[in-house]
C-alpha cells in the first residue's frame, strides 16, 4: 500500500531545496566519534560479531553508547510520513514508496556496515543506542539507556545546515533494554508520530517524526498481546539531562566533561553561540543576550566568575524555559517529567501520557498514575527547574571552577582541597543566578505568546493579573475549553461588544455545547465574569491597534495565526488510534497529519463536517482523559 503522505505546508524551510533518496543524504557520526563506546564493543566491528551477546541488562560504564543494529519487525507497512518532515531532512518525497525509504524507516536496512564495505572506522556510521539514566517522580532510578531507541545517522540539510539525529523507536533490544522487549505498540507510537508533528507545527521546539510503520505480525506483550509499531523520529540532539545524572552519579568527571564539550561544540554551533553574561535579571534585560563571547574568555569576578561551561549550563537552562513557556501558553502537558524526559537542546521530548488541556484546569495530569500530581499542568515549570538543578549538580565543578576550568591539574587530578570552597561557593551563587534568569527567560517568553494570543501588540505590566490571570481564573471556575477560548476570542469585532450587554450576549460562545455544568454557578455569573473580561480585553486591543486602518481584519489575522483551530486532544487520537488499528482504515491518518500540520486554517478542503467535528467541541465525556502508559 502507499505510503499516505501528507500535503500541508510547515512554516519550515519553504521553497526549493535539493532534495535526496534517504540512503544518499548527506551523513555524518560525530556522536559516536566524539563520545566514548561501550569499552566492551568499541567498534562497530566488535559490537556487530557480538550483537546477541551484548544484549542482556548489565551496566555499561565510561561510555555514551553501544553499537547495535535495528532488528526488524517480521513484516511491516509504512502508514505515515510527515511532509515537513521530509522538507526539514531534505528527503525527496517521490521517493517514500521506494523500497530503499520502507527498508530504513522500518530498520530493515542500515545504511553503512562498516564490516561489509570495508569503511574505515573513523568514517564508519553505524547504528547506535544511547546510555544515560534518570530521577523518575523523584528519586533516582539509575541506569536507564535507550532500551528501544536505535539512531541510524545524523544528516544535515545542505538548505539550512540543520543537523538531525535519525532514530528508531521500537526497533528491538538494546544492552540498555533491561528486562523488557524493546518493543513499542501500535497506540502509542500513533500518539507520538502525530503530537511530535504537532507540537512543532504550534512552533514548540520538539523532538520530531518523519513516519509511522506497523508491524501486524508483531505480538507485543502489554495488557494484552498487541502488533507493534516503529516511529522513525529525529531530533538535534537525543541528550538528556539523565545522559549527565548517570555520569555524575558514579563520579565519572571525565565523561561529565566530554559530553559537556560534545554539547558546547557539536550540539550548539560552538562556544561563541552561547550567551553573555547578564547584565542584570530583569526580564527585559535577560531577552535578548549578545553571544559571541569567546571561548576561553571568562566574565565577571569571584563568585560570579562565568566561564564556557557556566555559559553552556545556562543556554540548555534558557532553552528549557523557553520550552516550558510555550507548553504552558498552549496547555500541553508531557505527563512524565523525569530527567531521563527532559532534553538538552530544550525540545519536548517522550511523549507517554501527554495531553492537551481540555477545560482549563491547573492540577490537571494526563497521567493516571501520578496520585501526587508531582507533573500536572501547574507545576510543570517547577519541575523542568528541579531538573535543571540536577544537571546543575553534575556542572557544579565545571561551573565552580571558573576561570581555573582547564588548568592541569583541575582537569586531570580534580579539586585541590584549597580550592574546594572557592569553587563550591562559586558554582552555588552562579547556579542560584541561573534560576533566576530561568524564571526571568520562563515569564518573558510566556508573556510574549499570550500577548500575542490575545491579539495585543505589546505586553503591560497590568496585562498579568487583569487579563491572563483573570481569564485563567473564569476559564478555570466555568469549566471552559483553553485553546477554543483563544480561537473563538480571535474572530470577536471589538465594534460588537461595545456595551455590556452584547458582551453578556457574545459570552455564550465560549460555553460548552451543552451549557455550564449545575456545579460551578449560574449562567447569569458567567455572562457578567466574562463580560467583564472582554470589556478589558477591548479596551487593550483599541489601545494596540490604534494606529492601524483595518485593525479588526489585520488582529484576526494575526491571532489567527497564533490560535490553532486544530490540536490533536486525547479523544482524537483515541478515535485515530481506534480506527488505524482496530479498524484497518488509513486514510484518516493522513487527513489528521494534514490538520496537525497547518492547525491555524480555518479548513482543509476536506470533509467540511468532519473537519467541525475535529475542531469544535470536545465530546462532553471525553474531556480531561488520562492514560496509564504502558506503551
Ligand atoms: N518496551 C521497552 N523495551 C525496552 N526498553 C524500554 C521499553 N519501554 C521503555 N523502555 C525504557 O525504559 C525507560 C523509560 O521509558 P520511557 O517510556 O520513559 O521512554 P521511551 O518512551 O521508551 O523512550 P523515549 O524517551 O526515547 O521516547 C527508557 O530507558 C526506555 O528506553
Amino acid at each position: 500500500m502507499a505510503a499516505h503522505i501528507s500535503n500541508a505546508a510547515s512554516d519550515a524551510t519553504n521553497g526549493p531545496q535539493k532534495t535526496f533518496d534517504i540512503s544518499a543524504l548527506p551523513k555524518s557520526n560525530n556522536f559516536t566519534r566524539k563520545l566514548p563506546p561501550d569499552e566492551e564493543y568499541p567498534t562497530p566491528a566488535t559490537s556487530h560479531a557480538a550483537e546477541r551477546k551484548l544484549l542482556g541488562p548489565r551496566l555499561v560504564k565510561n561510555a555514551a553508547y553501544t553499537f547495535v543494529r535495528p532488528d526488524a519487525m517480521k513484516s511491516s507497512e509504512l502508514v505515515g510520513v510527515s511532509k515537513a518532515a521530509l522538507r526539514d531532512l531534505a528527503i525527496d518525497p517521490t521517493t517514500i514508496d521506494s523500497e530503499d525509504f520502507k527498508r530504513t524507516v522500518s530498520g530493515e536496512k542500515i545504511i553503512t556496515l562498516p564490516d561489509e564495505d570495508g569503511t574505515p572506522e573513523d568514517t564508519a556510521v553505524y547504528p547506535w543506542a544511547q546510555c544515560y539514566g534518570g530521577y523518575q517522580f523523584g528519586q533516582w532510578a539509575g541506569q536507564l539507556g535507550d532500551g528501544r531507541a536505535i539512531s541510524l545517522f545524523e544528516t544535515t540539510n545542505p538548505s539550512t545546515g540543520e543537523r538531525y539525529e535519525i532514530q528508531l523507536k521500537g526497533a528491538g533490544k538494546t544492552p540498555y533494554s533491561r528486562f523488557a522487549d524493546g518493543r513499542a505498540v501500535v497506540r502509542s507510537s500513533i500518539r507520538e508520530f502525530v503530537v511530535s508533528e504537532a507540537l512543532h507545527a504550534l512552533h514548540i521546539p520538539t523532538t520530531r517524526a518523519l513516519s509511522l510503520t506497523l508491524g501486524p505480525e508483531e505480538k507485543v506483550r502489554r495488557e494484552m498481546m498487541e502488533p507493534g509499531a516503529i516511529v522513525a523520529r529525529f531530533a538535534q540532539s537525543w541528550l538528556r539531562i539523565g545522559t549527565f545524572d548517570l555520569a555524575r552519579s558514579r563520579g565519572d568527571r571525565v565523561l561529565i566533561r566530554k559530553l559537556a564539550d560534545y554539547v558546547g561544540e557539536e550540539v550548539f554551533p560552538g562556544w561563541e553561540s552561547l550567551p553573555a553574561k547578564p547584565p542584570s535579571y530583569d526580564e527585559a534585560a535577560v531577552v535578548d543576550l549578545p553571544r559571541g563571547v569567546p571561548k576561553d574568555d571568562v566574565q565577571g569576578s569571584a563568585e560570579n566568575e562565568e566561564n564556557r561551561y557556566t555559559r553552556l549550563y545556562r543556554e540548555i537552562v534558557r532553552r528549557n524555559a523557553k520550552m516550558v513557556a510555550h507548553w504552558q501558553a498552549y496547555a500541553f502537558t508531557n505527563g512524565v517529567l523525569n530527567t531521563d524526559n527532559t532534553s538538552i537542546y530544550g525540545l519536548s521530548i517522550d511523549f507517554g501520557p501527554f495531553a492537551f488541556l481540555d477545560n482549563f484546569d491547573p492540577n490537571y495530569t494526563p497521567n493516571h498514575d501520578d496520585h501526587m500530581l508531582r507533573y500536572c499542568y501547574k507545576n510543570q515549570p517547577s519541575i523542568i527547574w528541579w531538573n535543571l538543578v540536577r544537571l546543575a549538580e553534575a556542572f557544579g565543578e565545571l561551573i565552580g571552577a571558573g576561570a581555573r576550568c582547564d588548568d592541569k591539574k583541575f582537569v586531570e587530578d580534580g579539586v585541590e582541597k584549597d580550592f574546594v570552597d572557592e569553587l563550591v561557593k562559586r558554582a552555588e551563587n552562579l547556579i542560584e543566578k541561573t534560576g533566576e534568569e530561568y524564571r526571568a527567560v520562563f515569564m518573558a517568553e510566556y508573556k510574549r505568546l499570550m500577548t500575542a494570543r490575545l491579539g495585543l501588540r505589546q505586553s503591560k505590566q497590568s496585562d498579568f493579573d487583569e487579563l491572563y490571570s483573570e481569564l485563567l481564573d473564569t476559564l478555570e471556575a466555568f469549566e471552559l475549553d483553553f485553546n477554543h477560548t483563544f480561537r473563538k476570542l480571535s474572530s470577536i469585532n471589538t465594534d460588537e461588544i461595545d456595551t455590556d450587554e452584547k458582551r453578556k450576549e457574545v459570552a455564550g460562545i465560549f460555553f460548552h455545547h451543552e451549557g455550564l455544568s449545575k456545579t460551578v454557578g449560574s449562567e447569569a455569573d458567567a455572562r457578567a465574569r466574562i463580560a467583564k473580561w472582554l470589556e478589558k480585553w477591548r479596551g487593550r486591543v483599541l489601545e494596540d491597534w490604534s494606529d492601524s486602518a483595518n485593525a479588526h481584519e489585520e488582529r484576526v489575522t494575526a491571532m489567527k495565526s497564533v490560535n490553532p483551530n486544530f490540536i490533536p486532544r486525547s479523544w482524537i487520537l483515541d478515535e485515530l488510534i481506534d480506527r488505524v488499528e482496530k479498524k484497518g482504515e488509513r486514510e484518516i491518518l493522513d487527513r489528521i497529519m494534514e490538520m496537525t500540520l497547518a492547525p491555524f486554517n480555518d479548513s482543509w478542503g476536506w470533509d467540511s463536517a468532519e473537519e467541525e467535528r475535529l475542531c469544535g467541541d470536545v465530546p462532553r465525556y471525553q474531556r480531561a482523559m488520562q492514560c496509564s502508559c504502558s506503551s
